[in-house]
């Protein structure tokens, strides 16, 4: 069993006087592909915030190993027609810390490494607003892979993705999982897509949790909110 990435020991947290977990325990093993799931409202996202550090918990704590370096990709959301960004330009907008305020060789390079990576190099000069919402979503997958994580967050990023372009995304990150042994902590209300992409499910409900491999998901004892596969509008 390889070691830890991210440990959670009896974490308790909420908003409000409203408790979202209360002795929450769990922990990922680098490289193990994993699906957060459960109903609206449940806190997902919020998990996701403390994991980041953007929130501290109330009680309990997240123990992270030393050589987690974490990227996030975010909920989909469409971009304006008129955005004015190429692809290219968009993913290195996360090329943070440099110190010439143009681009060096190297700097170029990895760019071109990650749109090679997650198949965009041939539409880079393509605008960021009037790509595909498959093309969008890989942006922001480039735009986080940029920074060379090795745990990353996806946040529904498939949400508002029809059913093709989703399965193009995650078997992308799947093979990302196994070139570079990343660690993925994927966001879903997906059922199917966390069968099919996942390896273990950390599901959250508002009496407990649970964390077991998607082998043995029992979907009709998920809530109800769950089981339908949501799909395109
Ligand atoms: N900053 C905040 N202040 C107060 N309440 C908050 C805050 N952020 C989230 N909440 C509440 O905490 C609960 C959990 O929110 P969270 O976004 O983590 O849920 P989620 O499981 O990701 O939901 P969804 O599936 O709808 O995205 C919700 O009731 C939400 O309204």
């Amino acid at each position: 069993m390889p070691e830890p990435i991210l440990t959670v020991e009896h974490l308790t947290f909420g908003f409000r006087g409203r408790q979202l977990y209360h002795d929450l325990s769990f922990s990922l093993a680098a490289g193990s592909v994993t699906s957060l799931i459960g109903a609206n409202g449940v806190g997902k996202t919020t998990l996701t915030k403390l994991i980041m550090g953007q929130l501290t918990p109330t009680a309990g704590r997240i123990i992270k190993a030393p050589q987690l370096r974490l990227g996030y990709v975010p909920q989909f959301r469409n971009i304006d027609p008129e955005y004015p960004l190429s692809l290219r330009s968009f993913v290195a907008l996360n090329q943070m810390g440099r110190r010439l305020p143009w681009h060096s060789k190297q700097e170029k390079a990895a760019v071109t490494a990650v749109l090679k990576e997650t198949g965009l190099l041939e539409r880079q000069h393509q605008s960021l607003g009037m790509a595909s919402g498959g093309e969008k979503q890989k942006a922001y997958l480039a735009q986080a892979l940029l920074t060379r994580p090795n745990f990353l967050i996806l946040d529904e990023a498939t949400a508002s993705l029809d059913v093709n372009t989703k399965t193009e995304l995650m078997t992308l990150v799947n093979q990302l999982n196994q070139k570079h042994g990343l660690t993925v902590l994927f966001v879903t209300h997906d059922l199917d897509l966390a069968k099919s992409f996942t390896q273990q499910y950390l599901l959250l409900t508002q009496t407990g949790y649970e964390l077991r491999s998607t082998d043995e998901m029992n979907e009709a004892a998920m809530p109800k909110e769950l089981r339908p596969t949501q799909e395109v509008r």
